[in-house]
C-alpha cells in the first residue's frame, strides 16, 4: 500500500507585510511522483514549502493534503497528524544546534512514523557525517548532508527538500540523488525539490511547478513542457533557415554546426522538411524553458 499524499492548494495567498510572496495558487501535486519547483530568486518556493509542510498558516485560500493513511483532506497548520507525515528539509537546518548529530537521528527517529534506522545509519556512513559531533561543529557540507539524511530516512509520504541539498560539494549532490532515486523507487513517496538550479535536477523530474513573483507560471509534466519546443542541430546556414520564424530560446556554435532552441510545435511535415535539411531535432532543454519563462538568465 503506498503511503504517498497528494497535495492540493486552493486560492492559497501568503503576504508579508502585505506584499504577496504566493499569489492565488491553486494546484494539484500528484501522489508518488517527483515534483520540481522552480523558480527564480525571491519567486516564493520557500514560502510555498514552508505553508506546504505546515510551518506557517496561509493568508488567503488553503492547503489540502489527503491520501495514504490520512484519508480525508485536512490542512496541515497546527495538525500533528498530517506534519508527523510531511518532511521538509531546509538549508537553514530547522534544528537545535547544540545536539549532537546522533541525538538529532534519535529525535527523528522518535517523531517519524516511517522513520528507517537502517537507512539513517547506510547515509550517514556513506555521506560520512560523524555521529558523536555537535550539529554546530559540522561544516556546511556536512550539516547539508544531515539534512539530505533526514529527510530521506524518515520515508515521509511528502518530503519536501528546500534547496537544501546546495551547501553540499558535486559528489555529494550526486550521492543525494542516487540515494533519492533509489529509495524512492523502493518507497514512493511524494517528493518536491524546489531549486533554480534547474539542469542539475531536471532529470529526476517527473512534474514541474514554476513560480515567478508569487504567480504560478506553468505546472505540467516534464515531458508534455519538453514538447512545447525544440532544439533542431546541424550546418549552421540550415539551422538558421530552418528556424527563420521561431522564436527562439537559445544558441549555441561548435565551428560550422549550430544548436538552435526554439518554442512552438514542430508538425510532421516540418520535421519531414528538417531531416531532409539534414537536420537532427532532440527535445528542449528544461533550463531553456525554465529561462525563457521567468525571465531569468541562464
Ligand atoms: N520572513 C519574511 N519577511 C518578509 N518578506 C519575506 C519573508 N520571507 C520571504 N519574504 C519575501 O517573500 C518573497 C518570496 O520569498 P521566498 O523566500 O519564498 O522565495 P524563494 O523563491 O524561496 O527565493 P530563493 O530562491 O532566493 O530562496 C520575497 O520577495 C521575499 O523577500
Amino acid at each position: 500500500m503506498t503511503t504517498a499524499l497528494t497535495v492540493r492548494t486552493e486560492n492559497l495567498s501568503v503576504r508579508f507585510a502585505g506584499v504577496p510572496a504566493l499569489d492565488r495558487l491553486d494546484l494539484r501535486l500528484a501522489p508518488g511522483k517527483i515534483h520540481g519547483l522552480l523558480g527564480r530568486n525571491g519567486s516564493g518556493k520557500s514560502t510555498l514549502a514552508a505553508v506546504l509542510a505546515g510551518f506557517r498558516r496561509p493568508d488567503e485560500g488553503r492547503v489540502l493534503i489527503e491520501g495514504g493513511d490520512l484519508g480525508t483532506p485536512q490542512e496541515p497548520y497546527e495538525n500533528a497528524v498530517v506534519t508527523s507525515r510531511v518532511c521538509l528539509i531546509r538549508e537553514s537546518g530547522d534544528r537545535p544546534e547544540a545536539v549532537s548529530v546522533k541525538q538529532a537521528i534519535a529525535l527523528a527517529a522518535a517523531l517519524r512514523p516511517y522513520w528507517d534506522a537502517d537507512l539513517a545509519g547506510d547515509l550517514l556512513d556513506r555521506f560520512e557525517v560523524p555521529l558523536n559531533k555537535k550539529i554546530q561543529k559540522l561544516s556546511r557540507g556536512k550539516k547539508s548532508a544531515l539534512g539530505v539524511v533526514l529527510g530521506l530516512a524518515s520515508r515521509a509520504p511528502l518530503t519536501i527538500f528546500d534547496e537544501s541539498y546546495l551547501g553540499m560539494d558535486v559528489p555529494s549532490r550526486n550521492l543525494f540523488y542516487d540515494a533519492l532515486l533509489a529509495d524512492y523507487t523502493e518507497v514512493p513517496r511524494t517528493v518536491v525539490l524546489s531549486t533554480h538550479l534547474v539542469s542539475e535536477v531536471s532529470a529526476m523530474l517527473e512534474e514541474v511547478v514554476i513560480l515567478d513573483n508569487g504567480r504560478l507560471v506553468t505546472q505540467s509534466p516534464v515531458d508534455a513542457l519538453r514538447g512545447r519546443g525544440a532544439s533542431i542541430v546541424g550546418p549552421a546556414a540550415a539551422v538558421d533557415k530552418f528556424t527563420a520564424g521561431f522564436t527562439v530560446l537559445a544558441e549555441e556554435r561548435l565551428g560550422g554546426t549550430k544548436s538552435t532552441t526554439v518554442l512552438g510545435d514542430l508538425d510532421p511535415a516540418l520535421l519531414a522538411q528538417a531531416t531532409a535539411a539534414g537536420l537532427e531535432i532532440g527535445p528542449v532543454g528544461l533550463q531553456d524553458l525554465f529561462v525563457h519563462l521567468t525571465g531569468a538568465r541562464s
